[in-house]
Parts: structure tokens; sequence; C-alpha cells
């Protein structure tokens, strides 16, 4: 499985006379949490490989994407990074939920606020019909900042557990991580592409899988690899 910036080489085998006629399946994934928490810049981090110099608060929503290729299928991973300030996400919620194929809630790991507000983030995101067969991940970020942590992993990782969530603690700052940031949403469009892939489905279109158990990715249990 390897990751590119939207190009890439195709599957292995396959037939460049038949290319064009290839679809490239397409998986949204919206990022969700409070303002300031680095939604941005972790998605700025995995579709572009960098972290922005300055950002301002994003107004709506702003698209990011990336082409990544899984088991020989190439797959454009759609982000979607949200409003996190409610008067600049109001009138756009309804469009971030609607086919959504994944969430992913962000927290800072230094604001203890960020934390206790994913209750009304999840609340928000049940709130629009999202079944709960659209997996979702809990994302610690600014790990960086050592010295300054509110949110202990014991309590983040009961939470995640509590909500059948994998958590993935990071930081979109700092380069030694940027895999660990590549592995959240690469977890998730392995997760989509096998749930996908599977002949029976629900009445939404999903697969009637059960969700996997909860589980914090760091050094002993393979920080940076797929764990789907
Ligand atoms: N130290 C550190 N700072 C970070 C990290 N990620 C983001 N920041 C900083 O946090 C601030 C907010 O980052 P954004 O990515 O703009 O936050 P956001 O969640 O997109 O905020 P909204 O768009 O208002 O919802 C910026 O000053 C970033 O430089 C990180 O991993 N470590
Ligand atoms: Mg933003």
């Amino acid at each position: 499985m390897a990751a590119g910036g939207g190009g890439g080489g195709r599957p292995p085998g396959s037939d460049p006379a038949l290319e064009p006629y290839v679809q490239t399946r397409i998986f949204k994934i919206i990022v969700i949490g409070d303002s300031n928490v680095g939604k941005t810049c972790l998605t700025f981090r995995f579709c572009g490989g960098t972290f922005p110099g300055k950002t301002e608060a994003t107004i709506g929503v702003d698209f990011r994407e990336k082409t990544v290729e899984i088991e020989g299928e190439r797959i454009k991973v759609q982000v979607w990074d949200t409003a996190g300030q409610e008067r600049f996400r109001k009138s756009m919620v309804e469009h971030y939920y609607r086919n959504v194929h994944a969430v992913v809630f962000v927290y800072d790991v230094t604001k203890m606020s960020s934390f206790t507000n994913l209750k009304t983030w999840i609340e928000e995101c049940n709130g629009h019909a999202v079944s709960p067969l659209v997996p979702r991940v809990l994302v610690g970020n600014k790990c960086d900042l050592k010295d300054l942590i509110q949110v202990p992993s014991s309590l983040a990782l009961k939470f995640a557990d509590a909500h059948n969530m994998l958590l993935f603690e990071t930081s979109a700052k700092d380069p030694q991580e940027s895999q660990n940031v590549d592995a959240i949403f690469m977890c998730l469009a392995c997760r989509l592409k096998a749930q996908r892939s599977l002949p029976c489905r629900d009445a939404e279109g999903w697969p009637g899988q059960p969700q996997p158990q909860s589980r914090r990715l760091d050094e002993a249990s393979g920080k940076g690899s797929c764990p789907c």
C-alpha cells in the first residue's frame, strides 16, 4: 500500500488501454471539532505533506484531496476541512454530513474544553442521520506540546472505546509525526475499501460490518501503519 499526492502509478497488471474507463472511487471524509484544534493543519499535512506556516479560521469548508493506492486500486480521498466556529459553519452543516463516508473528530491535547466538547460534536453528527456504520475516528492533535498536555491518553482512550472509535494521538506540526497523520486517513480509506468490496450491503448501501475495537496507535501498536 502506498500513498501518493495525486499522481502515482497504475495498479500492477492493469491494461493502460482501459485506463480511461476505470473509475477512481471517491471517499468523502469530514474533519470536525472545535476551532483552533488544528483541523486545517492536519488536512494540509495529509494532502500537501507540510505544516502551513500560518492559518486563518476556516470559513464554511475547504476541500483538499489526495489520491492513494490501496491494494492496487487508486482511491481519491476527498477531505472536507470544516469550520469550527459556529458563525462560519451554520449554513454549511447539512452539506458536511450529506453522503459522508467517514468522520474524523479532532481535539487539542493541550485544551481540555476541546475534548469535553467532543460529545456535542458527536451529537451533531448523530443528529444528521449519519449511519452508525460510517467509520469514525478520534484524533488528539498538538502532541508536540508535551509540557502543555491537559488530556491524558488514558482518558482519551476510554472515551474512544466508549464510542467505538480508534484513537490517534498526533501532531500536524512535527514532521516526524507525519506518518501517523497519514495513518488516520489511510486507515479510514482501507476500511471503506474493505466495506465497499463486500457483496452484501444494508439499506443505505453500507455492509453490515461490526466496527473494530478502539485502539491507540503508538510505537507499541505500530505507529504509522494501517491497523485495519
Ligand atoms: N504546536 C502545534 N500547533 C498546531 C498544531 N496543529 C495546528 N496548530 C496551530 O493551531 C492553530 C490552529 O490551527 P488550525 O489548523 O487553523 O485550526 P482549525 O481547527 O482548522 O480551526 P478552525 O478553522 O477555526 O476550525 C494554528 O496556530 C496552528 O499553527 C500542532 O500539531 N502543533
Ligand atoms: Mg480550519
